[in-house]
């Protein structure tokens, strides 16, 4: 191809179709009479791209640069101290171009993404001319990928058309043939990598856009700012009332001098540093994070199994002494606060050094410009002293293993209160079911390195109050409300709460490590019977097994385990089902966001999957 511009065996960088996207490709051949150029993505997909849907891989990051540099200048866009336009150049590896990158809004702040989504060439799709691929695969699996979105694929094409409008938007997608073409892929995307290795003084492509405001934006965050404290105000002293029904609110503030208590405070902080300590303690595994956008993983300490059995025998070791656990129900408004205001310290401080951090270190979310929007959904996205992942120790260690420590004294409280030899069968419920939960959750404590939190929100105010006040002092609420409500359980009951447990939890267990082995491992022999759609990351998507039967069978299991949580405290008043109800919310509102951070990673292929798996969380309902 002497005088074309773009050579076979090149790397550039092509437009996903229906998006802004841009992948690394390499360009397979060109089709004088079409004028197509057809090109593999790192996944296997082929696809026939019009020239001006391809840029030059030193086109592209010169565009990115530029964009960048416009945007730092322009008022109101801060840019980092540390980082010069001459210092993007990054020392990461091509592993880097490989994720998506948008050619359109990458370094343009959200209030102006409009204005920025404007500049960007216009989005036409080459139309299709080739045939539907053959589906001469013997592969299994390779079989079961076609009929799920290339022969989908070119059904909506066959559609389309009829439809000249419609048409302007198709495209050819080839699937890979079979493993050798997978692994020719393969071979070809390392042969990239290699290359763009070499020119690796070249400034690696800019973050993708910001996202946009959630949680009801700048005016939402302050909303929630105050509402989430007050909310926690009102359920501490609501469940300690005789008749906690929600008729008899607001239950009377108590003194100033009550919420305060220097020993309580002192309790929080040795209960933070005791757990600091077995964090950073060097047992268990170092496990891998993902692929960030600079191109790095970072590791994380995985003992957090290891964390809560020393927990648990320095605590049984101090009762046996003879502390008094029931002081964490006697003095449960003092501690409530003097995690509240540890957990204002930290999200300032948290605020405070994320000003000196480069863009690749804040998260998409957290970067409006807005104080108080960014304070609230925290700007950077793995804040770290040294190894020490400030997000992770706080979402998995202080207030997952706190809960439990607070029901088992919740237990013994009861025990006092309503002077029992034992715990009642509500409260040994609601305690084995929540320490199942957090000892699962710590057990596959490297599944959490795949959740939304971890991956894409920054670490701020809603996070650090979420982890440390919140979880520990309203998850609670249950077995704080057993201490005194007693509620005995008939045995159909029980035996109904048993079996909704079970059953939530094999859902919530079996497709969060059905996610995460695929995650891990694409190519698991065990997953080997499951459909998938590719996407142009490189990443698939699960179509079949449990993420086949709703886009979010994990949300399922957790709610139905909520459920079997609640039930243990009766109908007799709403207040135990406040972790039900609360639950809901927050797991509609995940999945919406999850959808649209999904819609902006994965383009066409999310809308395909989302055909294909019509319901969000319940099969049939929602
Ligand atoms: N107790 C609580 O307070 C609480 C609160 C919230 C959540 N949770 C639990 O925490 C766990 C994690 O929740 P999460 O909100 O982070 O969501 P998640 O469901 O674990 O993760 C969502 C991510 O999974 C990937 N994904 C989505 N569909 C997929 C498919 N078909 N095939 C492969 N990957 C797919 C996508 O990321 P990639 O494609 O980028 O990998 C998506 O962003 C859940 O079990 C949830 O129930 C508990
Ligand atoms: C209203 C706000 C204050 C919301 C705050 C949200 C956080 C408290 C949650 C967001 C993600 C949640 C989460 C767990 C605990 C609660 C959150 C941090 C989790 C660690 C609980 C144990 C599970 O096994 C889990 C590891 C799957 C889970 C992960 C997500």
């Amino acid at each position: 191809m002497p005088s074309l511009k773009y050579q076979t065996g090149d790397t550039v960088m092509g437009r996903w179709p229906g998006s802004s996207l841009y992948y690394e490709v390499n360009v397979l051949s060109f089709d004088a009479k079409s004028r197509l150029y057809t090109v593999i993505y790192k996944d296997g997909t082929e696809l026939e791209l019009k020239e001006q849907d391809i840029m030059s891989l030193t086109g592209f990051q010169a565009r990115t640069r530029s964009r960048s540099r416009s945007n730092s200048r322009s008022p109101g866009r801060r840019r980092s101290r540390s980082r010069s336009p001459a210092r993007t150049t990054r020392r990461s590896s091509s592993r880097t171009a490989a994720a998506a990158t948008t050619a359109t809004a990458e370094t343009a702040p959200s209030s102006r993404g409009d204005a920025k989504l404007k500049q960007a060439p216009e989005v036409k799709l080459s139309p299709m001319l080739k045939k539907a691929p053959e589906n001469s695969s013997n592969n299994k699996h390779e079989k079961k990928e076609e009929n799920n979105t290339a022969s989908q694929v070119n059904k909506s094409a066959a559609k389309e058309e009829a439809d000249p409008e419609k048409n302007q938007g198709r495209y050819n997608l080839r699937r890979r043939k079979d493993d050798g073409d997978v692994k020719e892929a393969e071979a070809k995307s390392e042969h990239q990598e290699e290359r763009v290795e070499k020119m690796s003084a070249a400034p690696a492509p800019a973050a993708p856009a910001p996202t946009p405001l959630d949680f009801g934006g700048k005016i939402g965050a302050f909303f929630w700012m105050l509402f989430l404290p007050a909310w926690v105000l009102f359920l501490v002293l609501h469940v300690d009332q005789k008749d906690p029904s929600l008729s008899n609110f607001p239950p009377a503030l108590p003194s100033l001098e009550t919420f305060w208590n220097p020993q309580a405070l002192v309790f929080v902080v040795l209960w933070i540093l005791f757990q600091a300590l077995l964090y950073i303690f060097p047992v268990g595994k170092l496990s891998e994070g993902v692929l960030l956008r600079s191109g790095k993983r970072l590791k994380y300490r995985t003992n957090g199994f290891f964390a809560i059995v020393v927990s648990a025998v320095v605590v049984a070791a101090a009762v046996y002494q003879g502390v008094d656990l029931t002081y964490i129900h006697s003095h449960f408004l003092q501690l409530t606060t003097a995690s509240f205001l540890i957990s204002m310290m930290l999200s300032t401080y948290l605020y405070f050094r994320s000003r000196s951090t480069g863009p690749d270190e804040r998260a998409l979310g957290g970067n409006s410009g807005n104080v108080i929007y960014d304070f609230f959904k925290g700007r950077e996205l793995n804040p770290r002293i040294k190894e020490f992942d400030l997000k992770f120790f706080c979402e998995m260690r202080p207030g997952l293993i706190g809960w439990c420590l607070i029901n088992f004294a919740m237990a013994l409280a009861e025990m006092k209160q309503q002077n029992l030899d034992a715990p009642s069968c509500s409260m040994i419920l609601v305690n084995i079911f929540q320490l199942i939960y957090v000892v699962d959750g710590l057990w596959n404590e490297e599944a959490i390195l795949t959740t939304m939190d971890l991956m894409h929100d920054g670490f701020g105010y809603m996070l650090a109050f979420g982890d440390l006040v919140w979880v520990p002092f309203t998850y609670t609420l249950q077995a704080r409300y057993l201490v005194s409500h007693p509620k005995p359980l008939s045995l159909p009951l029980l035996v109904t709460i048993i079996i909704l447990k079970i059953v939530g939890f094999y859902i919530f267990r079996k497709s969060n490590s059905e996610k995460n082995a695929f995650r891990r491992n694409p190519s698991d022999p065990r997953l080997s019977h499951l459909k998938m759609i590719p996407t142009a990351t490189g990443k698939s998507l699960l179509v079949s097994g449990w993420w086949g039967v709703v886009r979010h069978p994990n949300y399922l299991g957790d709610l139905i385990m909520a459920l079997a949580w609640s039930l243990p405290c009766g109908f007799s008043h709403l207040l135990p089902w406040y972790y039900m109800i609360y639950f809901i919310i927050l797991l509609v509102h995940r999945d919406s966001r999850d959808m649209n951070e999904c819609r902006r990673k994965y383009g066409s292929a999310w809308d395909e999957y989302c055909r294909t798996v019509r319901y969000r969380i319940i099969p049939r309902v929602y």
